[in-house]
């Protein structure tokens, strides 16, 4: 069911100073900050020949990744996301197996304006998981 991956994100505590990092310490192609406000992060890509990096930074007063942050003041790998065909028929599969979606059940338009879900970390091995429909 699960296909590419299609990022790892990593929530950072200094957007700037993590840009510059990739940028120019690491050599990468770094993307412009891009606001998600239905997601309540700020998210920079770094675009690498095989897959991409997610960099996240908190955004408005109820962020998903306040608490990661607060946990891990370094920051840290925060999520991975696995691309699938059809994200309706891939949550009512992993309903029927007893994981956990989180939210309100039904796909938001992620970052790349596709459909996104998202899956308890607890279920999966402490990562959490988000499904890209492609
Ligand atoms: C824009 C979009 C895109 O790519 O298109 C994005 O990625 S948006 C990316 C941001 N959006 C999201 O993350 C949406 C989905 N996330 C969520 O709903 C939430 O962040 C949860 C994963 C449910 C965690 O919520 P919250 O931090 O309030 O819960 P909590 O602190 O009570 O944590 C419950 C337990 O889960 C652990 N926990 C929390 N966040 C975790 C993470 N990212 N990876 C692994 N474990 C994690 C905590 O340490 C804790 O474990 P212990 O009990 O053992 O201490
Ligand atoms: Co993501």
């Amino acid at each position: 069911m699960i296909g590419r991956l299609n990022h790892v994100a990593i929530a950072v505590p200094d957007l700037e100073a993590s840009i510059a990092q990739y940028r120019d310490t690491l050599g990468a192609v770094v993307g412009a900050p891009q606001d998600e406000p239905d997601h309540g992060v700020t998210v920079v890509f770094i675009e690498l020949p095989n897959t991409k990096i997610e960099l996240l930074y908190p955004l408005g007063d109820s962020s998903p990744i306040t608490g990661f942050l607060e946990k891990n003041p370094a920051g840290g790998i925060h999520h991975i996301c696995y691309e699938v065909d059809d994200i309706l028929q891939a949550r009512d599969h992993l309903l029927a197996q007893g994981a956990r979606v989180l939210g309100t059940g039904e796909p938001k338009i992620g970052a790349h304006g596709k459909p996104v879900l998202f899956l308890h970390p607890k279920d999966f091995n402490g990562c959490l998981v988000e499904l890209e429909q492609v």
